[in-house]
């Protein structure tokens, strides 16, 4: 493992949802992040799919220092530099491509790469990453895959995410080679919009309730 992982293990090992978040308009992006703080949740994956994405991981690096913010969607060398750059603490990708696995290690940025397949698991593997995404994990199987993997791969860590729910969550983290899972409802873009922040502290303390 490359040094600059063990700070996925903080990630995977601090609470079982991770929120990938979606973030449209910056001025949200300190309430929010402030908000999954408050109801127990500190580690938070904002993704790169919206203009103000780049800026919000800044906002939150810089003023809710209690947050572990990382960026979601990482696709290539570019992102991980622009992540980097603006504080995030780690980066999560929905694939393993080499020359992603290659410019995280160089960069020495902490990386969850998304897999899909065994071979992808064999290529991250390869690399150095043990904790890997299973995406998009319920379409990819769900509980059935992970505990396949587990025969060939029982050192990998999984952190499941897409299409997980609160209700399937809890048989996900049953699994032995589940450390956490990753959900967008935390964040519902409703409670956004309405800047319901103490609706988003309350998902995020059932959210901690999940492991059975
Ligand atoms: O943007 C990324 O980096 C992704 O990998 C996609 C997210 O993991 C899924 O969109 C999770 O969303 P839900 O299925 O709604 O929980």
């Amino acid at each position: 493992m490359h040094p600059s992982q063990y700070a996925i293990d903080e990630v995977l090992s601090s609470g079982p949802v991770i929120p990938v978040i979606v973030i449209e308009d910056i001025s949200d992006a300190v309430p929010l992040a402030r908000a999954l703080v408050a109801g127990g949740v500190r580690v938070l994956e904002v993704t790169l799919r919206t203009a103000a994405a780049i800026d919000s991981i800044r906002a939150i690096a810089n003023a809710v220092p209690e947050a572990l913010v990382g960026a979601g969607t990482l696709i290539d060398d570019a992102d991980i530099r622009r992540a980097q750059a603006a504080g995030a603490r780690f980066g999560v990708s929905p694939g393993a491509t080499p020359s992603l696995l290659a410019a995280a290690t160089q960069a020495g940025f902490p990386l969850l790469p998304g897999v899909m397949t065994p071979s992808d698991v064999i290529a991250a593997m390869n690399a150095g990453y043990t904790a890997l995404k299973l995406f998009p994990a319920a379409q990819a199987g769900g509980i059935g895959m992970l505990k396949a993997l587990n025969g060939p791969f029982p050192q990998i860590r999984f952190c499941p995410t897409g299409g997980i729910s609160p209700q399937s969550a809890p048989d996900f983290l049953a699994l032995p080679n589940v450390a956490c899972v990753g959900g967008s409802w935390l964040t519902p873009p409703d409670l956004i919009e309405a800047r319901d922040w103490d609706g988003i502290t309350r998902l995020a303390q059932q959210s901690l309730q999940l492991r059975k």
